[in-house]
């Protein structure tokens, strides 16, 4: 049988990506999905730790939080990936996944707060750990804590899981003509002002030689496909 490609990944899973077709929240059938597919990678041997957004529940810069003080809807924002987290790693423990949830901001009657060599241990013995409240700092997103998140645990690559197949030479979803990427580097998706990823979660990675492989979230097998080396997204590298 052929091995992994990777013996440590950090997953960012869209945020957004829960609702499914449903307009807010949480979709059961969508993250039963998503869990299944992470399942799949962690039966592989691969030592996996996710980082999940909040879109679905609530985003700083949403139109609902107009008019709100930017850090305060940030916070609100950073308090949905906790729920998502949640709801996560409950996901994983009704199929059989040990999982453990670490939050960026204190809250630790609901879960406990993030230590980096705490996270480590856990991935050394094999569980999912859930990284809840992005950075813990507004005027982030949770694309930049998986930048930084992977670059603490030593993760091999960073995989984003989202709405698109990959990284597109303009928004799929705007431009009809756009074409896709095999691969690109990260000066060129900064120079750009390639979407897909925010600048500042592509500056960390770049810096820190942490490649991003981009890919579909919704296409059945991808997440497997990409783990296992195969042609399968965007590979954003130095
Ligand atoms: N050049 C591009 N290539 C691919 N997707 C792009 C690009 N520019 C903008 N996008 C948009 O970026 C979205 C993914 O980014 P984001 O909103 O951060 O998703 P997520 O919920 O996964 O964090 C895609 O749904 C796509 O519409
Ligand atoms: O380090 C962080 C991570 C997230 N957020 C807030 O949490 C929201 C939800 O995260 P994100 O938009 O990245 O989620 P996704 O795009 O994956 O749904 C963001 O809009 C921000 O308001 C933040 O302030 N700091």
């Amino acid at each position: 049988m052929t091995k992994p490609a990777y013996k440590r990944v950090l997953l960012k899973l869209s945020g957004e990506a829960l609702m499914g077709d449903d307009a807010f929240g949480i979709n059961r059938a969508t993250i039963e999905r998503m869990v299944a597919d992470v399942a799949e990678v962690a039966k592989l041997g691969v030592e996996l730790a996710i980082v999940i957004g909040g879109g679905n529940i609530f985003r700083g810069v949403a139109p609902g939080a107009q008019g709100m003080d930017r850090a305060t809807a940030d916070y609100m924002g950073m308090l949905a990936t906790v729920m998502n987290s949640l709801a996560l790693a409950d996901a994983m423990r009704q199929i059989g996944i040990t999982a453990r949830v670490m939050s960026a901001i204190g809250i630790e009657q609901v879960v406990e707060p993030y230590v980096r060599p705490k996270a480590l241990q856990y991935l050394e013995e094999g569980k999912v750990v859930v990284f809840a409240a992005g950075t813990g700092n507004p005027f982030f997103t949770t694309d930049t804590a998986a930048a930084l998140r992977g670059s603490e645990i030593g993760a091999e690559i960073v995989l984003k899981a989202t709405k698109v197949d990959g990284v597109y030479s303009a928004d799929p979803k705007k431009e009809a003509g756009a074409t896709l990427y095999s691969s690109i580097t990260f000066d060129e998706a900064i120079a750009k002002h390639l979407q897909v990823m925010d600048a500042t979660a592509f500056a960390l990675c770049r810096d820190q030689k942490l490649p991003i492989k981009v890919f579909s979230i919704v296409k059945p097998g991808a997440l497997k496909r990409v783990v296992m080396g195969e042609d399968e997204g965007t590979l954003v590298h130095v």
